[in-house]
């Protein structure tokens, strides 16, 4: 087979990834293990993850997804007893070495809850007040609707924007919060099951915004609907637990090959719904 051919077989097989420009690691986690006090949560976890692409965590409950999420942004040194061993690097950095300030770190990496949790303010507030935390010298007004504009939320709120965000429906809440992880202009934005609260509709928009989201920001997301893993993500992460409950990787793929061939039997079995 001539290198033509053979780009365009590849092409063709994994449609998700680019043969003229690969994927850059953004992060890359190296034999990762975290505790909970003496508890194993997550045991020998490594996997780069690829800018500007959506990755899924996937896996029963309790098997760490969300403590590797938020290992990524240490998040996890806010849990009392939280311990991490391994790298968690950040375009090559260590994210964990004594020199790094977690507060910028939070900044580079922001991340949405499964609960949106929009403060009390404004709705300009909501977008306003990170920036101003963080010293923006630019135009707020400009910020606030480039936020509410790439977080899909502009056209419904633009005329409101000195309503208290709490009166938004779940579904514009939680885009409220994305537009205010945006709006501190993270590179990765962490997703702990951002839609599971919401409903059908509100989710379909969510999912759409990731999609357009990932053009300028690389993505994470953990979530338990496989289908939305299969829809939105271009990597998927298959986490499992042991018979001591520490969670693992079990397998990690393009998520196309994930869902439709799986090397793993566990795998296999789990997106078959056998367990859950
Ligand atoms: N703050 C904590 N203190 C002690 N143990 C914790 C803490 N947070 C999580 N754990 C434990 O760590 C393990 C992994 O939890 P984690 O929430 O990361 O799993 P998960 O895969 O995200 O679960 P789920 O899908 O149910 O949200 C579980 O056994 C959980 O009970």
């Amino acid at each position: 087979m001539n290198t033509t051919n053979l780009a365009e077989n590849l092409l063709t097989a994994f449609p998700t990834q680019s043969i003229a420009e690969p994927a850059r690691t953004i992060i890359r986690l190296q034999d990762v293990n975290i505790r909970y006090g003496t508890f194993h949560a997550v045991k020998d976890a490594s996997m780069d993850i690829y800018e500007h692409k959506v990755t899924a965590f996937i896996g029963p409950s309790g098997c760490g997804k969300s403590t590797v999420l938020r290992s990524i942004n240490r998040m996890n040194d806010l849990i009392r007893g939280a311990t991490l061993e391994g790298k968690v690097l950040f375009n090559n950095e260590d994210l964990y070495s004594k020199d790094v300030d977690p507060v910028l770190i939070r900044r580079r990496i922001g991340m949405v809850f499964q609960k949106p949790n929009p403060f009390p303010k404004s709705i300009y507030e909501n977008i306003a007040w990170g920036a101003r935390v963080n010293g923006y010298k630019g135009d707020y007004d400009e910020l606030v609707e480039t936020s509410l504009r790439s977080a899909a939320l502009w056209d419904e709120v633009k005329d409101k924007l000195k309503q208290n965000a709490l009166r938004l429906s779940g579904g514009q809440q939680q885009r409220l919060c994305i537009a205010r992880t945006i709006a501190v202009q993270p590179q990765v934005i962490l997703m702990d099951e951002p839609a599971s609260a919401l409903d059908p509709i509100a989710t379909s928009r969510i999912e759409e915004l990731i999609l357009e989201l990932k053009q300028a920001y690389t993505i994470v997301i953990v979530t338990h609907n496989m289908g939305q893993a299969s829809r939105v993500s271009d990597y998927t992460a298959f986490f499992m637990v042991d018979a001591n409950r520490t969670g693992y990787l079990e397998e990690y793929e393009q998520t196309e090959q994930l869902f439709l061939n799986p090397v793993h039997k566990k795998t296999e079995e789990y997106i078959s719904g056998k367990f859950g």
